[in-house]
């Protein structure tokens, strides 16, 4: 009874059909999700689309002036996210992705300090030396054909262990680590995982109902178990590492934030997990794919390595400093057009709060309404990316840049519910490509796709399979 819900507030709308609404073609796995709210972008050229999953009305948000209102200007309507409020208490509740307004707020002003400049200063040693495990694992099998996924994967646990939760370990060594082990099954490619994530994150009713677990106790266990271990030893040591644990000891001292929201075990636990949920397939499908694209584009890769290997000889460790690395501007253009071309994360969704007027029309977006937008779409129309297959950073060169509205690059999202991981996962991603670009010139194997295949089980954008040849230079 649902299905007429647009039609009746007078907003275009897709032509939904029983029981699933518009996302028939991703519950049968024809097309990720993603490229299912692409489809959605694309099927109009009016500001906004209304289309339903299961009976839900949902609304894609397509000018770049909306989505610049809807979240930034007009945040006031909108501070909330589609899985805001969930109701089964998991360890999500407490999370920035699951609060309700007035709790992230008070969360994130306190998780925010854990990721200034200077903090991320102080965890480059572990991007430097995480990218140096990985280097000495492609020395060894230079000349093979190497996974790409599997490295990205291998180093991304490597950081992540070491600043989320004090474990030093070194999976390029050691595959099998539990660590290792326990991040794979929470992202594994299954239809279970899949239904997971888009019960938690876009349809809370469904994980409510259903009683639908984000993970498998037994993984949550294992975290939440290293979590309190490296708790304990740091209170009772004393000692500072300047990393995200001597934050968590920090925030369990002062215990309560006011308004009954106490930091005990299990909510800083949730903390370090959502840091490793939101940022370890991000991170390492950022560098699959911007290996993936050096390797198809040989005058790219070589622009590159030039800028790289001048600003590193300006170190005497051989390690990047955050300066180093931040301030290259070619570099800078190609993170950004990888990004661009594969917007890791491909949703941003907001729920209005308050009936909302779009301003010069006669619509109303009412309180409730699921806003969704589809950075695959965005970033992908040629109206703002002409070409948009093609690989080219000078997209990003600051003439191109003003040619285009704002809030039609928004790879980490934008306003106060933005990514607060930005800089650490594009720090940990650039060091990796970096000191591997001083190292090897990166080739295509004859199995190497010309246009990359997106696994259509993933709730984010992954590559399905990419394999590269790394040269001794
Ligand atoms: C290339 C890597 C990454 C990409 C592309 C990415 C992308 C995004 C996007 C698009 C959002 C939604 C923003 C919005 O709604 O406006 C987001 C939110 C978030 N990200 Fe990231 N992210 C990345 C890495 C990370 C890392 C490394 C961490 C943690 C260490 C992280 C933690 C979070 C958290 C906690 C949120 C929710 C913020 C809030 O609602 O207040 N992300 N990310």
């Amino acid at each position: 009874k649902n299905f007429d819900y647009w039609k009746k507030r007078g907003i275009p709308y897709l032509e939904p059909s029983f029981p699933f609404g518009n996302v028939f073609p991703c519950v049968i796995f024809k097309k990720s999700y993603s490229h299912l709210l692409a489809q959605f972008y694309n099927s109009s050229k009016e500001s906004l689309v209304g289309y339903w999953i299961f009976n839900i009305p949902f609304l894609m948000i397509r000018s770049p002036e909306l989505i610049k209102n809807i979240m930034v200007k007009d945040f006031d309507h909108f501070n909330e996210r589609a899985s805001s409020n969930n109701k089964v208490k998991t360890f999500f509740s407490d999370t920035l992705f699951s609060l309700d307004y007035h709790d992230w707020k008070l969360l994130r002003t306190k998780l925010s300090p854990s990721f200034t400049t200077s903090k991320m200063k102080n965890v480059m040693h572990i991007f430097n030396k995480s990218s140096k495990e990985m280097i000495e694992y492609l020395d060894e099998v230079s000349g093979d054909a190497v996974d790409c996924k599997q490295i990205s994967s291998l180093l991304t646990a490597n950081v992540f262990a070491a600043s989320t939760f004090g474990y030093k370990i070194n999976c390029f060594k050691d595959v099998d680590n539990e660590f290792f082990v326990y991040s794979k099954k929470i992202m594994v490619p299954t239809v279970a995982n899949l239904v997971r994530f888009i019960a938690f994150f876009v349809v809370p009713e469904m994980a409510d109902f259903f009683r639908i677990k984000l993970f498998k106790q037994s993984v949550l266990d294992f975290f939440r178990h290293h979590f309190r271990n490296v708790l304990r030893v740091r209170e009772e040591s004393g000692e500072k590492c300047n990393d995200f644990i001597d934050g968590y000891v920090q925030l369990k001292k002062e215990g309560n934030l006011g308004d009954g929201f106490i930091f005990d075990e299990d909510r800083l636990a949730a903390q370090a997990i959502q840091f490793f949920l939101a940022g370890f397939e991000t991170t390492s499908s950022l560098i699959s794919f911007t290996l993936y694209e050096l390797a198809m584009n040989e005058d790219i890769q070589s622009k590159l390595r030039n800028e790289i290997t001048d600003a590193l000889a300006l170190e005497d460790d051989g390690d990047f400093s955050y300066e180093n690395i931040m301030d290259l501007s070619y570099f800078n253009k190609v993170m950004s057009e990888s990004l661009r071309k594969y917007p890791t994360l491909p949703l941003i969704d907001r729920k209005c709060v308050k009936d909302y007027r779009i301003p010069g029309t006669d619509i109303i977006i009412e309180k409730e309404t699921r806003c969704q937008i589809g950075i695959l779409g965005l970033h992908n129309d040629p109206e703002f990316y002409p070409n948009p297959e093609t690989f080219d950073p000078e997209r990003f060169s600051p003439e191109n840049v003003k040619t285009r509205p704002s809030h039609v690059y928004i790879p980490f999202g934008h306003g106060p519910h933005n990514c607060i991981g930005k800089r650490f996962g594009l720090l940990t991603a650039k060091t990796c490509i970096a000191q591997t670009l001083t190292k090897f010139r990166i080739l295509p194997t004859e199995s190497t796709p010309k246009r990359i295949e997106i696994d259509s089980k993933e709730f984010l954008i992954k590559p399905k399979d990419v394999f590269l040849k790394f040269e001794k230079l």
